[in-house]
C-alpha cells in the first residue's frame, strides 16, 4: 500500500472519531501533519520521529522559522554588500539567520544519525537517506565528483523546507473555500458519487483520482487565488535585460508576484470569485506554460515536487470529500480568509470545521 494511502486511512480514521463526537476540528493542524508524514516516510522513513524529539508539531515550528528568517535580508536590499551586511549584524539580522540555521543543521544531524545507528529500523527502510548514505559509502575513490554528507544534507533541507507546508496550505486553502462555498462543495462530492459510488472496502485507492476531473479543477482554482509561494523564489539577472521599458542591470534581485498575477483582472475575469469552471475547457494549466498562473514557478527551476503535491493534494480532498460532509461549529457565521506570511502564505486563523459522517 502507499505511504499517502496508509496516511489518509489514520487521518480518516481520526477524523470519524470526532464525527461521532460531532466535535469542531483543527483541520491546519491535521493537514499539516498528514504533509509532513507523506513527505518525510519515503525520504526520511518514520522511525527519527519515533526515536527523536522532533514530533509533526516541532517539525511545522522548526519550517515556519526557518521560512520567517529567509524573507529580506538588508544585505540583500543594498548595493553595497558590505553596508547591508553591517545593519544586518547591528539590527541582529544576522544572528537570528545563523540561529535557524544551526536548528535546521541540528536536525538534519538528527537524521543521519539515527540512520547510521538505528539497530531496530522501523518501517519504511530503507527510504532516500539510507540510499543516499549508502551511494556515499560505496563509491570508489578516484571519481571526480563526489558525493558528500553536505550533498545530502542539502537535498534534506530543500525538501524539509519546500515540501511540506505548501502542500499543506493549498489543502487548507481548498477546505476553507469549499466550505465557504457550499455549491462548488455540493458539485464535488457529486462528482465523487457519481464516478466513485460507495466503496465497497471503505478505501479510497489512489486510482480513483483518474475518475474526477472537477476535484482537479478545485485544486487549480486553490492555486490561482492561494498560490502558498506567493512571490516564488528570487532570481537574479545574469546580464543586462529591458523589461517594458525598465532597465534592469546584471546581478539584481528579481521576484516575480504570482499572487497578485493570479488575481489580475487583465486576465481574470471575477478574479475574487472561487469559480472551478472557469478551467472547463480552458488548456491554461499551472504546468509554467501559461504565465498567468504560476504557483510551481517556470523554466528550468520549475517546482520538482510538482507532481507529488498535486498527488497528495488531490487525493487528501478526495478522502475529506468522500467519507464527509464539513460545516462552520454553529457559533461561526462566517468564513475567516486572512492570510498571513510572505515566503509563504497561510491561513491566518486556523481552519475549525465539523466533520458529519456520509460513509
Ligand atoms: C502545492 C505544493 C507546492 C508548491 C505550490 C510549490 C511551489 C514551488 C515554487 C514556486 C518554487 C520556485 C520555482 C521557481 O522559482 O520558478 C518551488 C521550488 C522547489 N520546490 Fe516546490 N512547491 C510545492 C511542493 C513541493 C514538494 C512536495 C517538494 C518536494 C518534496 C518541493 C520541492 C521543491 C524544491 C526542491 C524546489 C527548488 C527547485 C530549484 O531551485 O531548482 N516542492 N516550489
Amino acid at each position: 500500500m502507499y505511504v499517502r494511502e496508509e496516511e489518509n486511512d489514520l487521518m480518516i480514521k481520526k477524523l470519524r472519531e470526532s464525527a461521532l463526537k460531532q466535535s469542531p476540528v483543527d483541520l491546519s493542524k491535521t493537514l499539516f501533519c498528514l504533509a509532513a508524514s507523506t513527505v518525510f516516510r519515503p525520504v526520511f522513513g518514520q522511525s527519527f520521529l519515533e526515536n527523536t524529539h522532533f514530533n509533526e508539531e516541532k517539525i511545522e515550528e522548526l519550517v515556519f522559522e526557518a521560512q520567517r528568517s529567509l524573507t529580506f535580508k538588508f544585505s540583500d536590499l543594498f548595493p553595497i554588500p558590505v553596508l547591508g551586511w553591517f545593519i544586518g549584524l547591528v539590527s541582529s539580522q544576522n544572528k537570528s539567520l545563523y540561529n535557524v540555521f544551526n536548528k535546521v543543521d541540528n536536525f538534519l544531524n538528527h537524521i543521519i544519525d539515527d540512520h547510521r545507528h538505528s539497530k531496530n529500523p522501523t518501517q519504511d527502510r530503507p527510504d532516500i537517506v539510507d540510499s543516499i548514505l549508502d551511494m556515499i559509502d560505496k563509491q570508489e575513490k578516484d571519481k571526480s565528483f563526489k558525493l558528500t554528507i553536505d550533498h545530502l544534507k542539502g537535498l534534506s533541507q530543500d525538501i524539509f523546507l519546500a515540501g511540506i507546508d505548501t502542500s499543506a496550505i493549498t489543502m487548507i486553502w481548498a477546505m476553507a473555500e469549499l466550505v465557504k462555498n457550499p455549491r462548488v462543495m455540493k458539485k464535488a462530492q457529486e462528482e465523487i458519487q457519481t464516478c466513485i459510488g460507495i466503496k465497497a472496502n471503505e478505501r479510497i485507492e489512489e486510482e480513483d483520482l483518474d475518475k474526477l476531473q472537477y476535484l482537479k479543477l478545485v485544486v487549480k482554482e486553490t492555486l490561482r487565488l492561494h498560490p502558498p509561494a506567493p512571490l516564488l523564489l528570487p532570481r537574479e539577472t545574469m546580464s543586462h535585460i529591458k523589461i517594458q521599458g525598465y532597465d534592469i542591470p546584471p546581478k539584481t534581485l528579481l521576484m516575480v508576484n504570482a499572487w497578485s498575477i493570479g488575481r489580475d483582472p487583465k486576465y481574470w475575469e471575477n478574479p475574487e470569485e472561487f469559480n472551478p469552471e472557469r478551467f472547463i475547457d480552458s488548456p491554461m494549466d499551472y504546468k509554467g506554460h501559461n504565465f498567468e498562473l504560476l504557483p510551481f514557478g517556470s523554466g528550468r527551476r520549475i517546482c520538482p515536487g510538482m507532481a507529488s503535491a498535486i498527488a497528495t493534494i488531490e487525493f487528501s480532498l478526495l478522502n475529506l470529500l468522500y467519507f464527509f460532509d464539513w460545516k462552520l461549529p454553529d457559533e461561526k457565521k462566517d468564513m475567516d480568509m486572512e492570510e498571513y506570511g510572505d515566503v509563504t502564505i497561510v491561513k491566518k486563523v486556523p481552519l475549525l470545521v465539523v466533520p458529519i459522517l456520509r460513509h
